[in-house]
């Protein structure tokens, strides 16, 4: 069996090697006649699976997404020619929530604003906006959620998208989708993003067609428009470069790449495969995830006060992930070396979860439980 995987694939060789064949290929630029002879294809984002590249294979079974938006995946056409698909629905979840926590947090301290202060308003409540939301609960940040597919069938409370429109901060978790009764392609237009002021924040990091990009960047030349934090953008890699300067924090489509998110989707891929081909998974994850060495452990004292609660959760979230790290790389680094190339090299990232706290039963710890990290408790 012939496996082609994308080279920035995490673990691809110790889940995939018992199948066959292993061989890598560059995402973007990968051709129909260098995966003419595969019988399994893994990708990312990058890789555009449809009739042009799959056109010279007759023998491909499965096709294998390690992401969590199947956007670049032509499904209908998998369907037609009975390739079995899989995405990792899910995987990096929490890294974006993450993302989006670190992101609020520095804001806040820039605007020398307090977040228990501010309304989130969450745009697509599925995983990624979920784990937004739990994150929020735990820090006792309200927030509102928007998502009219799921409003009749989900007991959680929804309001509309005007209402979405007054939050202090909103924040985008939606696939992008051209078609349909809610189509999200530039869901933020001309119209939505004039309602915004200064004083709000917009966080994407989903899709970068969400948000017209040329509006936006109209708007803050003319002074106007909300604070911005982009992870995504449209027509990647090819970003609208001057957009950058006018944002809070601008990412390379990063807010998903914790080690455990990426690595959670080669997992994901790996049990697909198994079930298509009737083995028995005997692989899992925690056999080859690092784990000591990206662990802090400290004793945690009770902390009485509200401020000193809350610069305990700064600094514990920071420790695992500031978000300036990445904007800091994205700004330095976007012209030198590329959009591509900034993600294919990024650094180690671990989630919360990595952080070991050993604590007393105070309300911070219940706090930083809460958020995600790994507390011991005597
Ligand atoms: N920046 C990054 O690194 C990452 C980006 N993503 C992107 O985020 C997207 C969302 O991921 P998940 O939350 O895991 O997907 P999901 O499928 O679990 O949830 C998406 C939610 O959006 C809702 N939705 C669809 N159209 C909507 C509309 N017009 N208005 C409001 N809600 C709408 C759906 O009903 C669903 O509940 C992915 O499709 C992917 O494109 C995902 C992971 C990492
Ligand atoms: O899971 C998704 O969806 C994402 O957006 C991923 O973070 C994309 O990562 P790449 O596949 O582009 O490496």
């Amino acid at each position: 069996m012939n496996i082609y995987f994308d080279e920035n694939i995490p673990f691809a060789n110790d889940f995939f090697a018992g199948f066959g064949n292993l061989k890598p290929f560059s995402g973007r630029d990968v051709t129909a006649s260098e995966i003419a002879d595969a019988d399994v294809l893994l990708v990312r984002s990058i890789t555009r699976v449809d009739e042009s590249l799959l056109k010279e294979n007759r023998r491909i079974q499965f096709v294998g997404t390690a992401t969590i938006g199947v956007d670049h995946i032509d499904t209908d056409y998998l369907l037609n020619r009975n390739i079995s698909f899989t995405s990792a629905p899910g995987c990096n979840a929490v890294s974006v929530g993450e993302y989006v926590i670190s992101a609020l947090l520095v804001i806040c301290q820039r605007l020398q604003a307090n977040l228990a202060d501010f309304t989130v308003g969450i745009v697509g409540a599925g995983n990624t906006g979920s784990a937004v939301a739990n994150k929020l609960a735990a820090l006792k940040i309200p927030f509102k959620l928007f998502d009219p597919l799921l409003a009749d069938s989900d007991p959680r409370d929804f309001c509309d998208f005007s209402q979405i429109l007054e939050c202090d901060a909103i924040s985008l978790h939606v696939p992008l989708t051209q078609s349909g009764e809610h189509p999200t392609f530039h869901l933020f237009d001309e119209n939505a993003l004039k309602k915004l002021s200064p004083e709000q924040i917009l966080i994407n990091a989903c899709r970068g067609e969400v948000i017209d990009n040329k509006v936006l960047l109209a708007q803050k030349l003319a002074g106007e428009g909300p604070q911005l934090v982009l992870d995504v953008w449209e027509n990647e890699p090819e970003v609208l470069v001057e957009l950058i300067e006018y944002c809070q924090i601008a990412t390379a489509h990063i807010a998903g790449y914790s080690l455990e998110g990426k690595s959670r989707g080669t997992e994901m891929l790996y049990q697909a495969l198994c079930q298509l081909t009737g083995l028995e998974p005997k692989l899992e994850l925690r056999q080859f995830m690092p784990a000591g060495e990206f662990i802090v452990r400290m004793e945690q004292t009770p902390i009485a006060s509200e401020q000193a609660r809350m610069e305990e959760i700064y600094r514990r979230v920071f420790q695992v992930y500031d978000v300036r790290r990445d904007d800091q790389i994205f700004r330095q680094q976007l012209l030198k070396q590329g959009f591509d190339s900034i993600r294919k090299n990024y650094p180690v990232r671990r989630e919360f979860s990595a952080l070991e706290i050993s604590a007393g039963d105070s309300l911070v710890p219940n706090m930083l439980e809460a958020l995600g990290f790994s507390i011991q408790k005597p």
